[in-house]
């Protein structure tokens, strides 16, 4: 059955959102705000709007036997401040005295979002994108499953925002032997509480943020856990008595783990906090868009499809302050689709791409990681901003952000007992568990 939008009476262009996480919401927003030129739909595969922040028992596949999406867990509270994850236009009416909440505040506070900005008008949920592919003109044809009625819809539109986060697909590392172990093997994707790892000897495999907050979820039950990596930022973080840093693995055996400097122990269970893959099966190979090495091009900014500048990216980059990126990456694909400022040339926007891949690379960031912001945060926020003429994220959220992360890797156990205020776009004041009074800081953000 072939539907299209059809606006014309309206004289609006239609814009498909794939994805009702925090970033579909912040598209709806802006798409939908009054007197925009836009009508939009969000195609949601679950029944709920909150993406990562919505918890589910479940494990592999959802109700509509699609793989789960959320990898959420239920100790979860989140690794920045609640301060720095508003979406702009939005305060958190969360707990007055913490800065880092539970899942399910994050979830309370998108769906207030949703409810203040009558937001869920405009979600059709479980419906899941199942292709999209171009049209002449940019436009862009979308394949829809409406997962309750198992109905196939074909629609037509003019713009695409993907929306759909990029920690659902679990990345697992080549380790020799691993077919050989006989104990329990899980990615961070599915670890949902600590139960199964009580008084039992475990290795977790990474020590990314994940890596990190689970393995203290599991070092509070387990006997051992033995953190395999070959970051030096932990190298001064306090761990608790039963957890015991190794170097990367060598090769596993049937009951243990051989690591690169020789030493073996033996463990009941694998756990991979190996990452995430980028990955977009419903984009047919006419978008133009593919993923190298976990990179994803060609885009400008992180954002933009160049072969097709009508397709948008939301969220990608990792490593920065995702919920004020989300919100200025929304903004500036409006001002482009808007008409409002013109982009660069197809030509200008291949080059800047190439010398922003070329300096990335010669910062010493992996091929795989060339969508990691850190330090380079404010640098790519003013670039948005210049080109779209928005207002870039206030530095102060930044400093909050790499100020957060230095507690995070010298505290990690107290570190959540921060609570921080935000004072003006160049001042905060952080109260830590130790001190009696509050501290004011200024920021000292500086381009990279
Ligand atoms: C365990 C964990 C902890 C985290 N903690 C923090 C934190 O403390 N601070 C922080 O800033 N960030 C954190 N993050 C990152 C978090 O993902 C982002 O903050 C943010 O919520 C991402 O929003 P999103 O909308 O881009 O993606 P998501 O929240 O992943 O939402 C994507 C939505 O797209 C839908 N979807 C996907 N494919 C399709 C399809 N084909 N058709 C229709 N719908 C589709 C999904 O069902 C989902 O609802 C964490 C992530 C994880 C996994």
């Amino acid at each position: 059955m072939l539907k299209t939008m059809c606006l014309a009476q309206e004289n609006k262009k239609s814009v498909a959102i794939i994805g009702c996480g925090a970033a579909g919401l912040a598209a709806l927003k802006h798409f939908t705000a009054e007197g925009s030129p836009f009508t939009c739909v969000s195609f949601e595969q679950t029944d709920n709007v909150g993406g990562t922040w919505v918890y589910t028992d479940r494990v592999g596949k959802d109700k509509y036997g699609l793989p789960v999406h959320s990898s959420m867990y239920k100790s979860l509270r989140t690794n920045l401040p609640k301060e720095i994850m508003e979406l702009p236009g939005f305060p958190h009416k969360g707990p007055e005295d913490k800065s880092y909440v539970a899942a399910n505040e994050m979830l309370k506070y998108l769906e207030d979002y949703a409810g203040h900005f009558d937001l869920m008008k405009h979600v059709k949920f479980h419906h899941h994108v199942k292709e999209i592919s171009p049209l002449e003109g940019d436009r862009w044809r979308v394949t829809i499953i409406d997962l309750q009625e198992n109905n196939v819809e074909i629609l037509e539109f003019d713009a695409v925002i993907v929306c759909i986060g990029h920690y659902s697909n679990p990345a697992f590392p080549e380790i020799p032997g691993i077919e050989k172990f006989h104990g329990i093997k899980i990615h961070s994707h599915d670890y949902r509480d600590s139960s199964v790892f009580k008084d039992k000897k475990t290795v977790v495999i990474g020590c990314g943020p994940s890596g990190l907050d689970i393995s203290f979820d599991i070092a509070k039950v387990a006997e051992k856990v033995y953190l395999s990596h070959h970051s030096q930022r932990v190298k001064n973080m306090k761990f608790l008595s039963n957890m015991i840093q190794k170097t990367d693995i060598k090769e596993v055996v049937e009951n243990g783990i051989v690591f690169q400097d020789g030493s073996y122990e033996q463990v009941d269970s694998i756990l991979y906090c190996t990452g995430y893959n980028y990955k977009y099966p419903f984009l047919s190979p006419e978008c133009g868009i593919r993923v190298e090495n976990n990179h994803v091009k060609p885009l400008f900014k992180h954002v933009l499809n160049i072969e097709h500048p009508t397709m948008y990216f939301i969220g990608i980059p990792s490593n920065t302050t995702g919920f004020c990126m989300i919100d200025l990456q929304v903004q500036f694909a409006k001002t482009f689709l808007e008409g409002r400022r013109k982009l660069p040339s197809k030509e200008e926007m291949i080059e800047d791409t190439r010398l922003d891949v070329e300096s990335r690379l010669a910062s010493g960031l992996r091929p795989k990681e060339l969508h990691m912001m850190g330090r380079r945060s404010k640098d790519y926020y003013d670039s948005l901003a210049s080109l779209s003429g928005l207002e870039s994220v206030s530095p102060v959220v930044l400093q909050i952000y790499f100020d957060g992360v230095d507690r995070f890797l010298c505290d990690f156990s107290h570190f959540r007992e921060d609570k921080y205020k935000l004072l003006d776009k160049d001042h905060y004041m952080v109260k830590f568990p130790n001190e009696e009074e509050p501290v004011m800081r200024r920021q000292e953000i500086v381009s990279n």
